[in-house]
This record gives structure tokens, sequence and C-alpha cells, in this order.
């Protein structure tokens, strides 16, 4: 390490003064003026971490759904996953060592981790549209460059398209070439040898109006549309070219205040999406003919794509071990008709995709949605390679008929990561070839009335949480009370956690109805005000 030059380049990207920030949930995130230092050390860390595991590393600048003004900051893993928690550790010390220790807290990582310093690093970098985004993706580069590292700026990409390239990359060509063309060759390959073998429903059908949320998968998708096919009507909403990202618009905001976005005109069943800022999340809805919005979530993405691939498994005969993972904001009816109805195994983790990427590599096929809309199918190279072969020499005519259309399904799906253009290409895929409405796909269940809500605390830490984050340990008394709130009410289910990508504490309550759904999480709220060290005013009824 050259630690006069580690010096001079890190005295033009200055840590302020007392700023400590967190690796959390979804990397950095915070106003992008106070973000130069951590990515310039990001930049740092993706060289290390490189080194250590002798492969291309990812650093992608982005905060996803935040306002136009925050940034943030996520590294990517050489499989195209999220950075190793181990590593989630290193990149917080790295980001809060003040300046005169910033050369012990690097010897230290590279003692802990075990790197060899005399490795080569690669690194990729992207970003989104962000106006501090191309600023804040310079520094990384002076981090990176400063260790000796080599780069790859990708420049404006979606985050799964960052992910789908390191994949590539680490996996020599086996998962794609890893460039954005590579991308859109494979996808749109595949998704066209899928939909060849749709029943041909009516023009109305076919369109899709998306609302981009004036981000990166306004760019992204238009430089796709010419390799989709033409048949495919997409209508982009929301490029970035008048509003604000982010702004009243995108996947986020349509799922939090369940109703349209801004700047999207929505005619009665007129099947529609919004993408978040980073184009890692997709949710679908549409209005009825009585004007009622219907909001279809990421459970309601993952029942559809379930039923589509348990009945292509019957099809081709396999064995293969399928599962469902969700997380506790999973709406209870989709468990249930996951569980119940379609007889799939449902598995519920902790917040954050890591977690369900994790517990979905356990199964021969694992498809994973967080009920905003984040998620992905994962393959395992067994079922992969099981799949593939059918595709190639099953004699049977319709096994291996299905077979190759779970082998286009494999290739049109980002294994890497929750992608709302690969998952917008199959969804678009399985109704084109059932035949169905938005409407249709939406009557599969009914969600139960539900209501999530967020109160602030003086330390949220003070929150510990048990079951996947159902059930909280402490505070003392905090469970028994919530316990028995929910015992007021029918069919009624509530749990409470500290936020990792928030500074509050977030409820979440289902209930027969929506005025005690609402009344419900209103008197946890309440609970958790008066028992967790609530701040400011009292939570106030809805
Ligand atoms: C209830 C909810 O939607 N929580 C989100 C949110 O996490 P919190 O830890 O709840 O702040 O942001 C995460 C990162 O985007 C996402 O994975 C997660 O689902
Ligand atoms: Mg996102």
């Amino acid at each position: 390490m050259d630690f006069e030059a580690l010096k001079k380049y890190s005295a033009l990207h200055p840590k302020p003064a007392r700023l400590t920030l967190q690796y959390g949930t979804a990397g950095f995130r915070s106003k992008a003026e106070q973000l130069d230092h951590v990515m310039f050390r990001m930049g740092l860390l993706a060289a290390l971490r490189s080194r250590a595991t002798g492969s291309t590393i990812g650093v992608m600048v982005t905060a996803s759904h935040n306002p136009e003004e925050d940034n943030g900051v996520k590294l990517v893993d050489p499989l195209g996953e999220m950075l190793h928690p181990s590593w989630e550790e290193y990149a917080t010390q790295l980001a809060n060592a003040e300046e005169q220790d910033l050369q012990k807290t690097l010897t230290e990582i590279c003692q802990k981790a075990a790197v060899n310093q005399q490795k080569d690093a690669s690194v990729f970098i992207g970003r989104d549209t962000r106006p501090s985004s191309k600023k804040l993706s310079q520094a990384v580069i002076d981090g990176v460059s400063v260790l000796g590292g080599q780069y790859h700026d990708y420049g404006l990409v979606t985050t799964p398209q960052l992910h789908y390239v390191v994949c590539c990359q680490n996996t020599r060509g086996q998962y794609g070439k890893p460039t954005l063309e590579g991308y859109y060759q494979k996808l749109s390959k595949a998704f066209m040898e899928l939909i060849k073998k749709s029943p041909g429903s009516g023009e109305g059908q076919r369109h899709l109006k998306i609302d981009c949320a004036n981000g990166i998968g306004a760019l992204k998708l238009s430089e796709m549309q010419p390799y989709l096919p033409k048949e495919v009507l997409v209508h982009i909403y929301n490029d970035g070219t008048k509003e604000k990202l982010n702004h009243l618009c995108g996947a986020d905001f349509v799922k939090v205040h369940q109703k349209p976005p801004k700047g999207l005109d929505m005619k009665p069943n007129e099947r529609c999406c919004s993408f978040d800022g980073d184009a890692d999340r997709i949710v679908y809805y549409y209005t009825d003919t009585a004007g009622h919005f219907h909001l279809i979530d990421g459970d309601k993405i993952a029942t559809l794509i379930s039923i589509f691939l348990k009945e292509l498994l019957a099809k081709v005969g396999q064995t293969l071990k399928m599962a469902v993972i969700q997380t506790a904001y999973a709406n209870g009816s989709s468990t249930r008709y996951l569980e119940e109805t379609l007889q799939v195994p449902v598995h519920c983790v902790k917040t954050g995709v890591k977690h369900l990427h994790h517990k979905a590599q356990e199964f021969d096929i694992g498809v994973y949605f967080e009920a905003n809309g984040h998620g992905t199918v994962l393959f395992s190279k067994a079922a992969e390679n099981t799949i593939r072969q059918l595709a190639k020499d099953e004699k049977d005519d319709a096994k291996r008929e299905a077979a190759k259309v779970l082998e286009n399904l494999i290739d049109l799906i980002n294994q890497t990561v929750g992608d709302a253009i690969s998952d917008m290409l199959v969804i678009e895929a399985i109704l084109s070839l059932k035949g169905l409405t938005v409407h249709q796909w939406d009557a599969f269940y009914t969600d139960f009335p539900n209501r999530l809500l967020k109160v602030q605390v003086a330390d949220r830490q003070v929150i510990d949480t048990t079951d996947a984050e159902r059930r909280a340990v402490t505070p003392p008394g905090l469970q028994e009370k919530i316990d028995a709130l929910v015992k007021k009410y029918k069919f009624s289910r509530a749990f409470v956690r500290p936020s990792g990508t928030e500074d509050v504490v977030r409820i979440y309550a289902e209930a027969d109805t929506q005025e005690n759904a609402d009344a419900l999480a209103h008197e946890v709220s309440l609970a958790v005000y008066h028992l967790a060290g609530g701040r400011g005013a009292p939570p106030q009824p809805l």
C-alpha cells in the first residue's frame, strides 16, 4: 500500500468530523453532500474485497427510492450477491475512521480478512441518474485507483444490471456477456422464445404502462426496446425529463400510499406497473371500472410465478423442491394461499434481500419476494442442469416443451438480485402464456386489510426481535402488550421492528377490516411509544 498517496488522495475526500454512518440493509444512505468520503473509502474497500476474493467486485452508487437529494452506495460480491455480512462491518469501520486513523483501519482490515496485497484488484462501477451520482462515482474510482486496482466504469446502469455484469465477469461468461448489450440480448432472446408459444391475446392485452420513477429504469428500458419484439407495447411514463426522481411516483410510493403515481394516466382495467429509482423493485396495479385502485404487490408476483413454475414442474414430471421465501411483511392471505391452495412450502425470514436470497439458495427452486416488490427466483445448479438436459434430450414432446419453457425462464430471470426489467418481462410472459388479465391475476386471493406505520423513538435498538422479527424480546412488556392488543381483533396479527434503513420503528398490523387494521396498528404504535422511549408527540390515530 502506498500510504503517501493514500494520505494525499484521502485529503481530497475528507470525512466531516464526528459524522458516523452505518452500512445497513441497503448499504450506506444519506444526504449526498455527506457521502464523498464514504464513496472514496468504498472504492478502497472494493479493491481489498477484490483481492480477498480473487474476483471482480461491484460498486453501485444509488439511493434507490430515497429522495433525489440523497445518495448511497452498495458493494456487490463476486456472484452478484450482496456484500458478505463480515465485510459490512469493515465497511462501517472504514467509513467512520477519522482521517488520521484511516491507514491503521485499512491495515487492520487487511489482517483480519487475510487480504493478499500483491494480488490484482478489479472493480466494476455503476451509478443511477441522481445529479450527485457522477461526482460520487468519481470518488469511488479515486479510491480503487489509489490502491492500484483496475476499474471499469459502466456509467449509468440499473442496480440489477451491475449485479448481472459482475456475475458474468466472475463466471467467465457462463452467466452471459458482461455488457449491457449482453444483458439486453440474453433477456430479450429468452423472452421472445417464451412468448412464441402464447395463445396470442388481443391487442388490448398487449399494452403495459410503466412508471419509471423518473429514474434510470426509463433510460435502460428505452435502450432495451429495440431488442424486444414489436408485439410488446411498452409505454414509458415518468422518464425523468420533466419531474424529480421518486417524487410522488415509483414502486415505493405506490406501495406505501396504495395509490397511483403522479404522471401516469390510468384507464379502467389497464395493466400498469412502477419501478423504483434504481429499477430493482416492481409493483403492478390497475383501477377497476368503479374507479377503485388495486395494488398487485411482491406477494402476488411471487404467487403468479409460483403457480406457473408448479404447473411446468408437473408437466416435466420432475420432483424438484420448490419453496417461496417471504418476510413478516408478506400479507397473511398470500401465505395462506401459497401454503393451503397451492401447497407450496413458505419460509419467513428477516427483512432485507440478503436474508431472502440466502434462504432461497437452499432449494432447487427458491422464489423470493418482499411485499414491496423486490424479488427473483433462484435455480440450483443441479436443477438448472436437469432442466437444460430435458429441454435438449427428452423424447416425450410435452415434457420437452415444458422443460424448454423452464429453460427460457431461467435465462429471463436475473438470478443475481431482484430486477424490475427482468421481473416485468417474466410477468408479462406468464400473463400472456396463461391468457390472464390483470384483474384475473389480482383475484387469486384477496389481501387481508393491513397498515404499516412508523414511530420515532430515542434509540430504536432498544427493540430486539426474534422469530424472523415477528416477536419483540425487548423492551420488557412490549410483546405481552402487543399480544393483548392483537387478541382484541379478528384475524389479526401485528409486529414491530427497528428499521434497517431509517431512524424509526416500523409497526405492521393486519385485521379483518381496514378500520380494525388501522386501529390495531395505532394501538401498537402507542405501546411502542410508551414502552420503547417514544420521541416527540405521541402517535395520533389515522
Ligand atoms: C417494510 C419494508 O418495506 N422495509 C424495506 C426497507 O427496510 P427497513 O429495514 O424496513 O427500513 O428497505 C429495505 C431496503 O430497500 C427493504 O429490503 C425492506 O423491505
Ligand atoms: Mg431499489
